[in-house]
């Protein structure tokens, strides 16, 4: 369990450390430049928030001593945070004597900040001991909050349309008459920081702007948890209209009539237009005047959409569905989901049906993005070849022999899968230069000068991938370099799509994605070292290994 006083340092630091244009684009990666900056320029990052349970006033003014962070103001009542912990923790607000401090800290830039500290004293035999244990433990107050310096209820509301439409989700709020100030907190689900609350600050009184942030059930749990409840239909939602080819039959500038619709892509007029609304709810479509529209992000269903994401949308509303309905197994026995669902192991059941084996290709191909910046990687500008393990239909090692006219490539991979590696190497202009393996993981080629293991580890075990890694290491010479693409998993708690695909590899192929330790650790144990990283697009990191260089023995 951290102590308070790790806390308060830790907030101070990030406090410290950021200012508002860099830390938005974090707790809302959606946010475009321009968006950014009009929040930069209406908002100030004024202060992290932690709520502490010293035992007595003295240890409260010790921690905040050595945490470096010293105030001579009076506490304030906190109304907003004692009524959620009140509500939280099933409690009479009364008996919670929350306030507030704010000690000064500096921005980067010299500005002046602060840390708000929420003070509920919990004194030695309290029976708030276990509110004090959970709430360390969960840091549910914990927010970032941004200060509106002129709040008038138009750019208040301007201000809460950006953050919704990037996906901040209304999280409470209030008016704290002690202050006379209103807070606005909003969840923000795809934070890449550890904060994953965001709080607008607007001194005065602006209870009607917080009337509509509010809603009329916006903070009834029960409410939430039912938009969870249906991700399934979400899942569906989205590949029932890529099956369908509505998307395909849309425009992305002009709107489409849902009776033309229904016509062009052979569906009930009411069953489509009932899923359109749906749709529309996602941001996939959008209302016009004269029927829908498709969006940027719906326009990524479209079959002939270079990256299209509708092999993927079928995959996991297909087989992968089936094997998340068995998701409790998983959890229950450490055994894969799928194996249990389907009697055998994913690559053995897709290799015995070509069009799932086909579509899971096309699927890997949908993410491939997240490839683009690799060939940039300095290793190719002195490498003459190149081995991708297991690469899958070559759409890396195609990025890879594109970018550099002067290297030549080997695709080492199962014999079903090389048709369509072969043919898609064509297509990129690369066969000339690409050799093809049909082999295993023990049969990586040797005397290579760049190995590629793109999306392969976080497949197997920790065993499995030593082996793999060993047989890699065996393989290259010692100027040789190791690039693996991988999901790596955050040790911050910091919301990222490794937390999401590592439930996805426990359930459907009983591999996971790991933290970068725990690569460094893997690859330590094959004789190999991490000696560097650096991320790439859709949540991905590229890791840069090379053997380690052995004592010389022979004396
Ligand atoms: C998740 S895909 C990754 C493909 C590619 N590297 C990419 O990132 O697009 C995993 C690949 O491992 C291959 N594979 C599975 N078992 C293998 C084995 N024993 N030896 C070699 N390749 C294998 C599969 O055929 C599949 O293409």
């Amino acid at each position: 369990m951290m102590t308070d006083t790790f806390r308060l340092r830790a907030t101070a630091a990030f406090v410290r450390e950021h200012d508002a244009a860099a830390l938005l684009p974090f707790l809302l990666p959606e946010l475009d430049g321009l968006e950014t900056r009009a929040l930069a320029e209406r908002c100030r990052f004024s202060h992290a928030a932690l709520v502490v349970f010293p035992p007595d006033p003295e240890t409260l003014r010790a921690e905040l001593a050595a945490s470096g962070l010293l105030s001579d103001q009076a506490p304030r009542p906190s109304v907003v945070v004692r009524d959620r912990l009140a509500e939280r923790h099933r409690r009479g607000a009364d008996t919670l004597d929350v306030t507030i401090l704010r000690p000064p800290v500096h921005g980067p830039d010299g500005v002046h900040r602060t840390v708000e500290v929420f003070v509920l004293p919990v004194p030695p035999g309290s029976d708030l001991a276990e509110l004090a244990r959970h709430e360390r433990a969960n840091e549910d107050e914990a927010h970032v909050a941004f200060a509106v310096d002129d709040p008038d209820p138009l750019v208040l509301h301007g201000l809460r349309a950006i953050l919704l439409r990037r996906g901040a989700v209304p999280d409470g709020g209030g008016y704290n008459p002690h202050e006379d100030a209103t807070v606005f907190y909003f969840g923000t689900p795809q934070a890449k920081v550890r904060y994953q609350r965001l709080e607008l600050y607007a001194p005065g009184d602006h209870r009607d702007v917080l009337d509509v942030h509010l809603g009329p059930h916006a903070d009834q749990p029960a409410e939430r948890l039912l938009r969870l409840l249906t991700g399934a239909w979400t899942t569906q939602a989205l590949a029932a209209a890529a099956e369908l080819g509505v998307p395909d039959a849309m425009d992305t500038r002009a709107d489409t009539d849902v009776a033309d619709l229904a016509r062009a892509t052979g569906t009930h007029p009411d069953g489509l237009a009932r899923l359109l609304r749906y749709l529309a709810m996602l941001g996939v479509v959008a209302w016009g005047r004269d029927g829908f529209r498709l969006t940027e992000l719906g326009a990524l269903l479209r079959a002939d959409e270079p990256h299209s994401m509708r092999p993927l949308a079928l995959l996991y509303a297909g087989p992968f569905y089936r094997s998340f309905a068995q998701l409790a197994h998983a959890v229950r026995t450490g055994r894969d989901a799928f194996e249990h669902t389907f009697g055998e192991h994913h690559f053995a059941h897709f290799a015995r049906h070509p069009e799932l084996a086909d579509l899971f290709d096309r699927s890997m191909a949908a993410s491939s993005r997240m490839f683009e910046p690799v060939p940039a990687h300095p290793v190719f500008d002195s490498a003459r070849r190149v081995v991708d393990i297991a690469g899958g239909n070559g759409a890396l090692l195609g990025r890879i022999l594109t970018a550099h006219p002067h290297l030549t490539g080997v695709l080492l991979e199962r014999p079903h899968v090389l048709a369509g590696a072969r043919r898609s190497l064509a297509v990129a202009g690369c066969a000339e230069r690409c050799a093809y393996v049909a082999g295993d993981f023990a049969d990586v080629p040797p005397g290579a000068d760049v190995y590629v293991l793109a999306r392969i580890l976080h497949d197997w075990d920790d065993d499995r991938c030593r082996e793999i890694l060993r047989h890699c290491a065996d393989a290259m010479p010692a100027h040789a370099t190791l690039l693996i693409v991988e999901r790596v998993l955050p040790t911050d708690g910091a919301a990222s799509l490794a937390t999401a695909w590592d439930l996805h590899m426990m359930c459907n192929v009983g591999g996971r994605e790991r933290t970068l330790a725990h690569y460094a650790r893997l690859l330590d144990d094959a004789g190999l070292s991490l000696v560097g990283h650096r991320s790439l697009p859709l949540d991905a990191t590229l890791l840069h290994a090379r053997r380690t260089a052995r004592p010389d023995v022979t004396g």
